[in-house]
């Protein structure tokens, strides 16, 4: 784990003796859009048109935001239009890397050995983070945006005239609600899960723990009179929603903590995720494999051995 300073890797982890052992996310940085017809986007610079072929998605199969872009990538049609390549799982003192075994594909665009230096072809001088997910522009050279929550909103309707599909899961008459769910739950669940588990204190962890399974609770009581989180519609809430529900038990009950109880003892929230992890073409989007490795191998303030836990079985994936 580290970070850029000045263009130069420094292998550092997250400080948080400077905010009382709470685990504070930074705001990414790259923040352009790819719009149908180049224009800018709500934020950053125009000149991103939609094209086929044009743009390469950096993404960890471990990840819960950048799962979002994958699963996006698959339900709108993208495959074909947007080339993919998947980090290794272990994320050390390099960063994410392109090592190639199991199902890391290297870096099909430079063959580089580190995201780090995608980061530095982007920016010479970069500061921050390297994070997944990546949105690569081959004609400019350049990252779009490493921001998930813009990443799918782009892939949601950017390249419908290229590629068709005019699935909506952001619909208008909607965007209120949306929102409003989103909020929360960013806030109390999936960045709640981190703030548990990247906690360095007891009061800090406890802290983000109460408002995780409240909203949990929270969920399980709506979904138990509703299939989706707006209703009858499947909107962008439950995708992000849905990317830290399928990571919970197997990976945010033990290593980060979250255990009050398990999505296995929610019985609607269950049933929920077993419902859009059988969409077609979402399962092959889930890697619960790389999932357990990433997060029980990188983090070795929390993990120091590294030992994988063999479990558990999750029945909401059987089918
Ligand atoms: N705001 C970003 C957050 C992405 C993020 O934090 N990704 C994690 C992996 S789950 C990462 O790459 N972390 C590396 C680091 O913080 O050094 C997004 O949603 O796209």
């Amino acid at each position: 784990m580290g970070m850029l300073v000045d263009g130069v890797w420094k292998d550092v982890w997250y400080d948080t003796k400077s905010t009382k052992g709470h685990f504070k996310r930074t705001t990414t940085s790259f923040r352009n859009w790819v719009t149908a017809d180049g224009a800018p986007g709500p934020t950053g610079d125009g000149g991103f048109k939609a094209e086929a072929g044009r743009y390469h998605l950096y993404v960890s199969l471990a990840c819960p935001w950048a799962h979002r872009t994958l699963i996006f990538r698959k339900l709108k049609k993208l495959d074909d239009l947007i080339s993919v390549s998947v980090v290794h799982p272990l994320m050390l003192e390099n960063g994410w890397t392109f090592k190639t075994d199991d199902a890391a594909t290297g870096d099909d665009l430079f063959g580089l050995d580190y995201l780090w230096q995608v980061y530095v072809k982007a920016d010479s001088a970069y500061n921050g983070r390297v994070t997944v997910p990546v949105l690569w522009d081959k004609s400019q050279n350049t990252i779009v945006s490493n921001e998930s929550a813009e990443i799918i909103r782009m892939f949601n309707s950017a390249f419908n005239g290229l590629t068709g599909d005019d699935q909506d899961f952001y619909p208008q008459a909607l965007h209120a609600d949306i929102e409003a769910l989103n909020d929360r739950i960013y806030d109390t669940v999936n960045n709640g899960v981190y703030k548990a588990g990247f906690a360095t204190t007891q009061e800090a962890y406890e802290e983000a723990l109460t408002p995780l399974f409240q909203s949990l609770d929270w969920l399980e009581e709506k979904l138990s009179s509703q299939r989706y989180l707006c209703g009858d519609v499947l909107t962008e809430a439950d995708w992000r929603l849905f990317t830290t529900l399928v990571r919970f038990d197997a990976v945010y009950v033990g290593h980060f903590k979250c255990n009050i109880r398990r999505i296995a003892d929610y019985p609607a929230l269950s049933a929920y995720v077993r419902s859009l992890y059988h969409v077609p073409g979402v399962a092959e989007t889930v890697n619960i494999d790389h999932i357990k490795r990433h997060y029980y191998g990188s983090h070795k303030t929390i993990n120091p051995t590294g030992i994988v836990p063999v479990g558990p079985e999750l029945g909401f994936l059987l089918p």
